[in-house]
Order: C-alpha cells, then structure tokens, then sequence
C-alpha cells in the first residue's frame, strides 16, 4: 500500500498512475491493474449518479462510494474527493466531514478543490493526521462562477495566482497537487517550483503524474472532457452483450438445458 509519504517521494522520478473509481468491482480492477491512486471524485455526479454538475453530491454518498472502493482496494492510495460545500464554510465542520472519510469510510487521504480559503484548513488538516491533496486551475465546483469548464492560468495573472496558491498549499502541508485545464508551461513550471509531485489533467506531460476519469478513460462516457483520451471501447462491449441477452431471451436460446434443473418427482404432479 503507497503511503503518502511514498507518493510525494515519487516527485521528480517515477511518472504517478491515478484513476477514479466509485465501487468496488471497479475498483479491484484499477488496483489489480496496478494504480498508484485511485480517486472516489465528485464527479461520480455525472459519471454514475446522473446529475448534470458534481455539485449536488453529498458528504453521505462520498461516504459510502469511498467504503466500497475500500473495501475492494488492497494497493492503491484512496482519495476521498470533498464534495461541494463540505469543507470551507466552518474550520469545524470541514474537519469533522473530512475525518469521516478516514474513520467511516478508511480513505488514505481527502482531496479539496483548493483556492485562498483552503489553505489554514490544509494546514489544520495536515496538522491532525488528515493527509491533503490539494487541486488548483479548472476546480468544477466553481462552474457557476466561471460559467463553464473553461482553461484556467492562461494570463500572466491567473497564472501567477495559481502559481501562489501551489507554493501556499505546499507549505501548508498538501502532500500532492491536481492541475486541471491549464496551459502545460505553467504546469511544467509549477512542477520545477514544487517539491510535492503535481498530478494533471489536462495539464499537459511534465507533471509528477496523470490523472483521468475511469469511464472517460475505458470508454464508458457519453461524452469526454477535449483533454480526455480513450483507452477502450467498454460502452461498445456493453452494448453488444445487452443486444446479444435481449435476444437469447426473444429468441429462446437462454436459459438452455445447462442452465437449468428439472425435479422428477414434481413430473407427476405437474
Ligand atoms: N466524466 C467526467 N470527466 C471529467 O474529466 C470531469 C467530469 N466528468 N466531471 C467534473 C469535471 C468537469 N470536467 C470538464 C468538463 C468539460 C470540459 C470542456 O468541455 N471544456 C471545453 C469547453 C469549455 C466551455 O467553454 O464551457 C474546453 O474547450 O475547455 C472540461 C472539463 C472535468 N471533470
Ligand atoms: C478529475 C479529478 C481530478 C476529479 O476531481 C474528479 O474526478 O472528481
Ligand atoms: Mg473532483
């Protein structure tokens, strides 16, 4: 099992694998596959609960997806992703729901979209044995601010306040950093800057290590991110074995004898 510890001293050297996952047959593969970190992201809001945005996902279900990713993992660092409104509001109330995910649901770690208002709560966290991921550029749960899910850190200054914010979140005691949707120089040079690995998406090949969404990854969305690229066709697979079980059953080729089991005794009743 990669500590945190492990993770960071990864900065540098070997390229970091992370995936999300928000079950646990799904997760077993991603571990078996040999995953560093494996993600329970918010976005489970679109990728499996239907909504249109992460935002209505809720402390209960991060909870419950984190438990079943842990109880399917062996290997893999797992990281509760905070849901929106979560953490922020109230130093108490951000602690107690992210201490949930290490003492209810036995994640390793909690990751925080990061911004100036997470960085005392990093620190506090960081301090009590609650290790930190933090995430800056595109943070989703901010769509409604910046009205849509636009490239992030592409003037000189939103990239210097980026560039800010990973040094303020590094000091604070954040252990690694997710860059979303911003130009690869900058993450490049956020990179050099940090000691801490840095994991992107769609942040271009110099960070410590890449991150996707598992149904974008394997095929499985209706849609992906431009960044996004896929490894496999599973919606396809799918597909084909549901039109392949709707016709056995039309045509009454399944179930077949094997399949089932016939008692003699009832032959005289029935
Ligand atoms: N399945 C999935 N994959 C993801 O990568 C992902 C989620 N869900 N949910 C949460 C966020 C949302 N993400 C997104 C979603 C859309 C774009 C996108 O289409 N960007 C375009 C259009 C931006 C605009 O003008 O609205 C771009 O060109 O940047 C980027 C990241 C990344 N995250
Ligand atoms: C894409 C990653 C970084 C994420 O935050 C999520 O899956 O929710
Ligand atoms: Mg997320």
């Amino acid at each position: 099992m990669p500590s945190v510890t492990e993770i960071r001293s990864k900065a540098g050297s070997e390229p970091i694998t992370m995936l999300t996952a928000y079950d646990a047959p799904t997760a077993r593969l991603v571990d078996d596959a040999g995953m560093d970190i494996i993600l329970v992201g918010d976005s489970m809001g679109n990728a499996v609960l239907g909504h249109e945005s992460t935002l209505p996902v809720t402390v209960e279900e991060t909870e419950s997806h984190t438990a079943a990713v842990a109880r399917a993992v062996e290997d893999a660092l797992i990281v509760a992703d905070m849901p929106f409104l979560s953490f922020g509001k109230d130093m108490s109330e951000s602690i107690h729901n992210c201490g949930r995910m290490l003492k209810e649901a036995d994640a390793d770690a909690v990751k925080l979209e990061s911004g100036p208002h997470t960085i005392d709560l990093t620190e506090r966290l960081t301090q009590l044995g609650i290790p930190v991921m933090a995430h800056l550029g595109l943070t989703p749960q901010r769509v409604n601010e910046l009205g849509g899910y636009t490239r992030q850190g592409t003037t000189e200054d939103a990239a210097q306040e980026i560039i800010d914010l990973a040094r303020a979140h590094e000091e604070a005691g954040a252990f690694s950093l997710i860059l979303e949707h911003v130009p690869a120089n900058l993450a490049a040079h956020v990179t050099d800057e940090l000691d801490i690995p840095t994991i992107g998406i769609g942040a271009g090949p110099d960070c410590d290590g890449q991150v996707l969404v598992f149904h974008d990854a394997v095929g499985l969305s209706d849609w992906t991110p431009p960044f996004a690229t896929t490894f496999g066709d599973v919606k396809g697979e799918i597909e084909n074995a549901l039109d392949k079980y709707v016709d056995a059953v039309e045509t009454g080729t399944f179930p077949a004898e094997e399949h089932s089991h016939t008692e003699e005794t009832l032959d005289e009743l029935y």
